[in-house]
């Protein structure tokens, strides 16, 4: 009986929280294989919220892909020098989110969530009928035609609230230091205000809407000094990260006057909670079918495509990077190092100094990351005994000062030759070998405990 043929290594790819099986079938399943409970061999992550740590990013991990647009869950400064790039999904739940703060609006102007409780109450003490016109007149509003809404962050989301929020009548003014010329040429220019700063913004909103990412600028941005600047009864819709609230500060501002409302998509601290202005939501923004199907689709096109080619797309610390396409006779090999002088010239003489022809080299980069693409002719015999000098080759790269990170990509996907990985921890070379051979490797977070 002939013996039953051996089952080619796949890619492993991890995945943190559930992610929406719609988006995990992009990835070719005689290429990849997902794994939902355990990290042993992963080399791709993919993850929503899910607070990563290094521990769960084992040692032949090379892409780690948030489905969505909030990096702030992943320690991207660390994966930057580990080589790792990071990826998320730019625009994928917008218009989920965008909705979301729409609602955000309406609960902000008038007294939804407190007459619906109100009307829970009565109905369940018999006096729904009776007391429904007299109750009514504690919870009157005011509409949003003709009030200013003030925008901060006018990426995706922000740009998307900001255009809903032209439709329903009212003014905007908008604030963004970062802009990119792309998100500018998007915006409706003409019907906008753009203001230099946020106490601009402040002073001019009755409601300001928060789409900034959270990091060290945008944390606590609004503080005791923007809240002075806004209008007594101003509104706060907060569908960004928690994080760009001075909690402290806001609690204070509702104690000494402050009459408008705060609706958030984020737990909040004792000072806010529980408070009849305060409005919190279960982090609701991106939890359409929609927008986790597009942010699922997204990730897994940009880490399939990562992990076969190379390109690099829609990565917060890496290089944008179009790839022309591999040919079968060539052996691609992937370098992430230190974006410094001089390195370009030592990576190429480790393959100068082996005899080994390149066929094309593409250089890019992106701060302090350098990412190289060498194509290298392949021997006409690619059997076992040469693949040992590239493990070889990839050790003497991979040890180069300012290497962080190597990768190769050869053979037919899914075939035990598809990539060899390696990375350079704290000057130690550690992972040569194909997909899905070799001993089982720690995590980055085990080696950090041991460095
Ligand atoms: N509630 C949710 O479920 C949910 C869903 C998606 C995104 N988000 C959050 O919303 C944020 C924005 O998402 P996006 O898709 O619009 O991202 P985006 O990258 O398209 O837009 C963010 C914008 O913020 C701007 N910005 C940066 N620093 C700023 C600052 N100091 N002040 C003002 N603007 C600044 C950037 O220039 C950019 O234009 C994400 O980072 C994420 O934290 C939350
Ligand atoms: O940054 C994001 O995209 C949102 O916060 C969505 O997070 P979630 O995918 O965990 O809902």
């Amino acid at each position: 009986m002939a013996a039953a043929a051996k089952a080619a290594p796949k890619l492993v790819v991890r995945t943190f929280n559930k992610i929406n099986a719609a988006g995990l079938s992009r990835f070719d399943p005689s290429m990849f294989q997902i794994k939902e409970d355990n990290n042993d061999g992963a080399h791709a992550i993919l993850l929503r919220s899910h607070k990563l740590q290094a521990g769960d990013v084992p040692l032949m991990c090379r892409s780690i892909a948030r489905c969505g647009a909030g990096t702030n869950n992943c320690n991207v400064p660390l994966m930057t020098d580990l080589g790792v790039p990071v990826f998320n999904t730019p625009g994928a739940n917008a218009n989920a989110v965008k909705e979301l703060a729409l609602c955000g609006l309406f609960l902000a102007s008038r007294g939804v969530m407190e007459g619906a409780t109100r009307m829970e109450e009565l109905h369940q003490s018999g006096e729904a009928h009776a007391q429904i016109e007299k109750v009514k007149a504690q919870f009157g509003g005011r509409e949003l035609a003709g009030k200013t809404l003030g925008v901060v962050g006018l990426g995706a989301i922000g740009a998307a609230v900001l255009k809903a929020a032209l439709d329903l009548r009212m003014e905007v003014v908008g604030f963004d230091p970062a802009l990119s010329v792309d998100a500018a040429l998007k915006l409706p220019g003409h019907r906008i205000r753009i203001v230099d700063s946020l106490e601009d913004l402040a002073k001019a909103s009755d409601y300001i809407s928060l789409h900034a990412p959270s990091n060290e600028h945008t944390n606590g941005m609004i503080s005791t000094q923007i809240l002075s600047q806004m209008r007594t009864d101003a509104c706060i819709l907060n569908f960004a990260r928690g994080e760009l609230v001075d909690e402290a500060a806001l609690a204070h501002h509702f104690d000494n006057g402050g009459s408008g409302r705060y609706v958030c998509d984020f737990a909040v601290g004792p000072e806010l909670s529980p408070r009849s202005n305060v409005i919190v939501l279960p982090h609701l923004g991106a939890s359409t079918d929609e927008a986790e199907e597009n942010a699922a689709a997204m990730a897994a096109d940009t880490t399939a495509l990562y992990l076969q080619t190379g390109t690099i797309r829609d990565s917060v610390n890496f290089p944008t990077t179009t790839l022309p396409a591999r040919l079968d006779t060539v052996q691609r090999v992937c370098v992430v190092n230190e974006n410094r002088p001089g390195m370009l010239g030592e990576i190429l003489s480790v393959f100068g100094n082996a005899g080994i022809n390149i066929v094309q080299q593409i250089n890019t980069s992106k701060g302090d990351v350098g990412y190289n693409v060498i194509d290298i002719e392949r021997l006409s015999t690619f059997d076992d005994v040469h693949f040992k000098s590239w493990d070889a080759l990839q050790f003497l790269l991979t040890s180069l000062d300012g290497v962080k990170s190597t990768r190769y990509i050869y053979g037919t996907p899914a075939s035990a030759k598809h990539a060899g990985y390696a990375v350079n921890f704290k000057g130690q070379v550690y992972g040569i070998g194909s997909v899905g051979g070799g001993p089982t490797l720690p995590s980055f977070g085990e080696l950090l405990d041991e460095a």
